[in-house]
């Protein structure tokens, strides 16, 4: 949690002068007992009503400038905790934003979103009562044992032989609820990854009406949850009955000796009452305590799964300078026109998250302009394949290289500017559709957003919604067909103009006519444009240029499609397996 308090320096002032005024507050409180006992042993013992008048309207004074001082405590309270709170999730999110898709993949969307909000929440209520109460309760518990002791040091005792008890009543009760907290909140991530899943894939779960089975999955984690709540409340709330029985015993024994102390005249009956006024203190002030131990055993817990997230750097970073300088070198146009656009050397990859090898000494060469296609089965590493250019994830070992230069030489910018990635789910943003195209090249006047989508075959569509280019687009683009959304993620790529155009199986939602006018257009306007297309259709690549032809992470053909007719195995078995599923479906 100490790491943490970097995030607190912005308001300082606040949690100096937070607490001063809440200490302030605290010793008002601590002498209106003292102020009682003289208002009984003068005041009201020797019926002086002025004197009772003169102390209560002192008391009432008292009162109301420790109202104050505590007022304005909480409100510097209240501004270093939503500041920090603000600081830290700005922090978060930045430095989330800059994680790679191996960082992502380790931690889950789920839990970053818990972490973001719920922990930092957490970590906010923590410094709002660290500034309000942290001082003010150990205080008031010191003070009024020091009081106590001032009116009876042999009565004191009892409070004092009381402490050791509720030490380690605290201590039981911590050392079994911490642990329990980290776990409670894990169990809280995987509320949120079903209740994510769910809700995206709410139309695949009705229409495979599996309704009731996700409900039931949803309810035993709610029961893990709620199970590990009731196990880590039932400790907890162990805590203030605890406390008052060792204090209300206390009270009993001080009543018991206090009477026994008034009959032999050493104490009067203002400081008995006085002396209890100071335990109720001590008694209300403990119970403060044992509640902060509790929030801040919780907030120990958020601290540390925020600071893992901070801790964790990306594995994708900048290159240093040097590099740098040998991509700018790139400019040289006349070498990018000899050297392939992408060459994949001896590249083998595998997840962290799983370990296992998913692409095997891949050995590619794609020239300037050329249309690609690339093949295989279902989990063959198609996809992966194409992540590897813009560096979402890094080889493991061999290079890519993309005009002649290590990708990992460019910046990532660079890298991805040259690059546009059409991702296998069709992703859109809510807002217009123009404002959905334009998300690729915020620059781009309505002339290239039009242009952009009639390459993409989206122009004609628009064209018939009610509002056209205006039409908003809901979250997730929810009022559009499949084929729509994918044709509107095309025209964002396209916007871009980008050197290499990676269209991940991302035309499978359109029909044969649509799709083989988009690669007619695709062709005719952008000669130059490197186009690598994944689809699991041979009819969707057989005119490529080249095809690669992946199999279980390996490379099992390259070439033209009467080549790997005549020479891949897999890919005559991909060929004859569709042309014969087409002759029996027609
Ligand atoms: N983020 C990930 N973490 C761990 N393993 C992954 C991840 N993404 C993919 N894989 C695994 O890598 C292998 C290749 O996956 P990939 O998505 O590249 O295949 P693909 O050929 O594109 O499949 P498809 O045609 O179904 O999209 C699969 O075994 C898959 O389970």
């Amino acid at each position: 949690m100490y790491k943490l308090t970097a995030y607190l320096k912005p308001f300082r002032k606040e949690c100096i002068l937070g607490p001063i005024f809440k200490l302030l507050e605290a010793i008002l409180e601590l002498l209106l007992p003292t102020m009682l006992a003289l208002m009984i042993n003068h005041g009201v013992a020797k019926h002086d009503t002025s004197y009772v008048i003169w102390i209560g309207l002192l008391m009432v004074l008292m009162s109301i400038l420790g109202y104050g001082s505590s007022l304005i405590c909480q409100y510097y309270a209240a501004l270093a905790s939503q500041g920090f709170g603000t600081l830290l999730r700005n922090k978060l999110y930045k430095h989330i934003s800059g994680f790679s898709y191996a960082e992502l993949d380790h931690f889950g969307t789920s839990s970053l979103i818990n972490r973001i909000t719920s922990d930092v929440n957490q970590l906010q209520l923590a410094v709002a009562m660290l500034i309000r109460l942290v001082i003010r309760a150990p205080f008031i518990c010191i003070g009024a044992l020091i009081m106590s002791m001032i009116l009876d040091f042999r009565l004191s005792l009892v409070l004092m032989a009381a402490t050791p008890i509720l030490g380690l009543i605290l201590y039981f009760i911590i050392s079994r609820s911490a642990p329990m907290y980290r776990a409670y909140q894990q169990k809280l991530d995987r509320i949120a990854q079903l209740v994510s899943e769910n809700l995206t894939g709410v139309r695949v779960i009705r229409a495979f009406a599996k309704r009731k089975g996700e409900k039931e999955r949803f309810a035993k984690a709610s029961e893990d949850l709620a199970t590990t709540a009731i196990r880590v409340g039932r400790i907890s709330s162990l805590l203030s009955p605890l406390t008052f029985l060792v204090l209300n015993g206390a009270i009993i024994a001080i009543l018991w000796f206090g009477g026994i102390h008034i009959d032999e005249g050493r104490l009067s009956q203002g400081e008995l009452i006085a002396f209890i006024n100071y335990i109720t203190q001590i008694l209300l002030a403990l119970i403060v305590v044992s509640n902060l131990i509790i929030l801040f055993t919780k907030a120990s817990s958020c601290a540390g799964r925020v600071n893992e997230v901070l801790e964790a750097t990306s594995s994708i970073v900048d290159p240093v300078p040097a590099a740098i300088r040998d991509a700018n070198e790139e400019k040289d146009q006349a070498a990018e026109q000899t050297v392939p656009v992408i060459r994949f050397s001896h590249v083998s990859f595998g997840y962290n998250t799983t370990g296992d090898t998913v692409l095997e000494d891949i050995n590619v060469e794609i020239k300037r302009g050329e249309t690609v296609g690339i093949i295989g089965s279902t989990g063959s590493g198609k996809s992966t394949f194409v992540q590897l250019l813009p560096r979402f994830y890094d080889v493991t070992t061999g290079e890519v290289l993309i005009n002649g230069i290590n990708v990992k030489n460019y910046t990532l910018r660079k890298l991805r500017r040259k690059i546009g990635i059409v991702p296998q789910k069709a992703i859109l943003f809510s807002g217009t559709i123009t404002e959905n195209i334009r998300f690729g090249n915020e620059e781009a006047s309505d002339e290239e957003v039009r242009l952009a989508a009639k390459i993409a075959q989206a122009d004609e569509f628009i064209a018939g919604l009610p509002d056209g280019y205006n039409t908003s687009v809901a979250r997730g683009g929810a009022n559009l067909s499949g084929g729509q959304k994918q044709r509107l993620t095309i025209a964002r790529a396209l916007i871009t103009n980008p050197d290499i155009l990676i269209l991940d199986d991302s035309a499978s939602a359109l029909d044969f006519i649509t799709d083989a006018a988009l690669r007619r257009s695709i062709a005719e306007h952008s000669r130059d444009m490197t186009v690598l297309l994944i689809s699991q259709r041979v009819s969707t690549i057989r005119q490529a240029d080249q095809i690669i032809v992946l199999e279980n992470g390996k490379i099992a053909g390259v070439g033209k499609h009467d080549d790997l007719l005549g020479s891949c195995e897999v890919y005559q078995e991909i060929y004859i397996s569709q042309t014969t599923s087409e002759v029996k479906s027609s």
